[in-house]
């Protein structure tokens, strides 16, 4: 099986103030293969979002491997780093952070704008399959704004599936739902994992919910318990 994902040794750390550096993770291992389904817990203050946006490659480590599909990122410049985001993972956060000026379907559509090239009929038929497959394809043309809390959140899905990526890093999704809402949006998560073989990591704090993932990663003080 491929490997997805590879962390050895990572290290972060932070300059507060002047002189004085912090580090908060201190040499993180982990491995995906395609298709895991993992959640990411932990204590507030952790280090689990500092380890997500790593992963996503919004920040980089202070040292430690750290490979996509195999690519070393170390080796790659601002712009490329941003083609091998855009391209290999999806995000999803526990704000949605759709746009309210655009419909459900625009916002699906925004990475692949983003990527740029992508014909408006392509993107746009893309957008509606993935809405009809998170169950909200009567939705497409309304404003994101006018939606259930776990509505949005399926439109997010559907927006972190859009360019087809290998990994989805998923940042407490469901923290914003109520308990049946958190269900659903799980669930749809879990089934597309099945069908696709998309890759997830999920940060949550929900014993019940991790517990259905495959594998629970534990972050304490930056280490992995
Ligand atoms: N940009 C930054 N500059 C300085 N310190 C930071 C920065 N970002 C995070 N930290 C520190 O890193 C540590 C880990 O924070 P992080 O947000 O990764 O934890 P977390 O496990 O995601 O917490 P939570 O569950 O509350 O979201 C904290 O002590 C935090 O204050």
């Amino acid at each position: 099986m491929a490997e997805v994902l590879k962390l050895e040794q990572i290290r972060k750390s932070y300059n507060v103030g002047t002189a004085v550096e912090t580090e908060v993770l201190h040499g993180i291992d982990l491995a995906m293969q395609s298709g895991d389904f993992l959640a990411l817990m932990g204590p507030s203050g952790s280090g689990k979002s500092t380890l997500l946006n790593i992963i996503g490659l919004l920040d980089r480590p202070t040292s430690g491997l750290l490979a996509i599909d195999g690519v070393d990122t170390a080796t790659l410049g601002d712009a490329a780093l941003t083609q091998l985001r855009g391209q290999t993972i999806g995000f999803i956060f526990q704000y949605h952070y759709l746009i309210s000026a655009f419909t459900a379907c625009e916002n699906v559509m925004m990475p692949m704008l983003v990527d740029k090239g992508h014909p408006d009929a392509e993107m746009r038929a893309r957008a509606e399959q993935l809405l009809d497959r998170v169950g909200l394809s009567r939705w497409r043309d309304n404003n994101a704004t006018n939606m259930s809390g776990g509505q949005q959140q399926r439109v997010a899905i559907a927006r972190a599936l859009a360019m087809d990526p290998d990994l989805v890093l998923a940042d407490e999704p469901t923290g914003n739902l109520d308990t049946k809402s958190a269900d659903a949006v799980f669930e749809l998560m879990r089934q597309i994992n099945r069908e696709r073989g998309t890759t997830f990591l999920i940060v949550t704090h929900n014993d019940d919910l991790a517990k259905r993932c495959d594998r629970i990663v534990t972050v304490v003080d930056g280490r992995v318990a």
